[in-house]
């Protein structure tokens, strides 16, 4: 697949849902270098989901722009893609079926369709079932159906809302593990709204800290760990404790004793809810994109 990537260039981007909501978000400014993973953390409503939409072109700002190398983005685009905590596949569809729907609607032929949709399947370690329909996968592998079916159209930039946040702690590890490494391989950007400290020191370069109504890009931290990153070494868990001081000072408190960080983003009431509904909070995605998942409503 080619390899590449694109330049972010957020400029004074603010939001308001209607003439009479407050500001979601004020004058976000935010540069991202080709092939760089964000990750987006912060309090549950304080805009992280709106501000991916604008950036996936799903919805306009208010005011500001947002730019992909130079070309200012309003509306989707096959050049970015964006995944949701729910896969949103096609259950009586195989899995090379689902992978393959979007060239299927660009005009592809059958013939040049496979070579492609194979190659996407291979990247998600999926091959052993191509022709599986996917309702008799796991949770987890129907999320790298998901996967394989956004990387199948080479987009530049790849946007996670909280994808992984439903899955059990074992197979997120391995999707976070393989989304960073596949999106490095290709050079893509990667942009991930998460609760999950652990998930922002895991996969990204660098994670912005938003706080605040109307929402601002509070702090940021570079996550200059190596490749491959495990939770436990000492360098992961001593960035984690960084980034876990950072979060709390972005939101005026100083960290409780004992706190678990996994989460953190999440007041404490959203959190323990959270567990069975799917910790979504007030997350915009389903509104928009997924009417009939109710597990995402949460
Ligand atoms: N359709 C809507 N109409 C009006 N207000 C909305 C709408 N969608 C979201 N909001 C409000 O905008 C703010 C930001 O919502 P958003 O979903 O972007 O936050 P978030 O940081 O992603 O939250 P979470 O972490 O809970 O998903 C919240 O106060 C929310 O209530």
């Amino acid at each position: 697949m080619t390899v590449r990537g694109v330049h972010i260039q957020i400029e004074k981007l603010s939001h308001r849902y209607s003439a009479r909501s407050p500001l979601t978000f004020d004058r976000v400014e935010l540069e991202a270098q080709r092939g760089e993973a964000l990750a987006i953390i912060g309090r549950s409503g304080c805009g992280k989901s709106t501000l991916l939409h604008i950036l996936a072109g799903l919805m306009r700002p208010t005011d500001g722009t947002v730019r992909l190398d130079n070309d200012v983005v309003d509306k989707p685009s096959p050049r970015w893609v964006m995944m949701f905590q729910a896969p949103h596949l096609f259950p009586w569809m195989k899995v090379s079926q689902n992978v393959g729907v979007g060239l299927h609607f660009a005009g592809w032929s059958e013939e040049k369709r496979r070579a492609r949709v194979t190659e996407a399947i291979k990247l998600v370690h999926l091959q052993d079932y191509a022709d599986n329909n996917v309702q008799d996968l796991s949770g987890g592998q129907q999320q790298r159906v998901a996967l394989a079916r956004s990387l199948v159209m080479e987009p530049e930039m790849l946007l996670l809302d909280e994808p992984f946040s439903a899955l059990d702690a074992f197979t997120r590890a391995a999707l976070q593990r393989d989304v960073r490494s596949i999106t490095k391989r290709l050079g893509i950007n990667l942009v991930i709204v998460t609760h999950d400290i652990d998930e922002a020191v895991l996969m990204a370069d660098r994670a912005l800290i938003m706080a605040g109504s109307p929402g601002k890009i509070y702090d940021e931290l570079q996550i200059d760990l190596p490749d491959p990153r495990e939770r436990q070494d000492p360098a992961v868990q001593a960035m984690r404790a960084r980034l876990m001081e950072a979060f709390h000072k972005a939101a005026g408190a100083p960290p409780p004793d004992g706190e678990d960080t996994h989460d953190a983003a999440k007041p404490a009431s959203q959190s323990i809810q959270g567990i069975g509904a799917g910790g979504k909070g007030t997350t915009t995605t389903p509104r928009i994109m997924s009417a009939g998942t109710p597990a995402d409503i949460g």
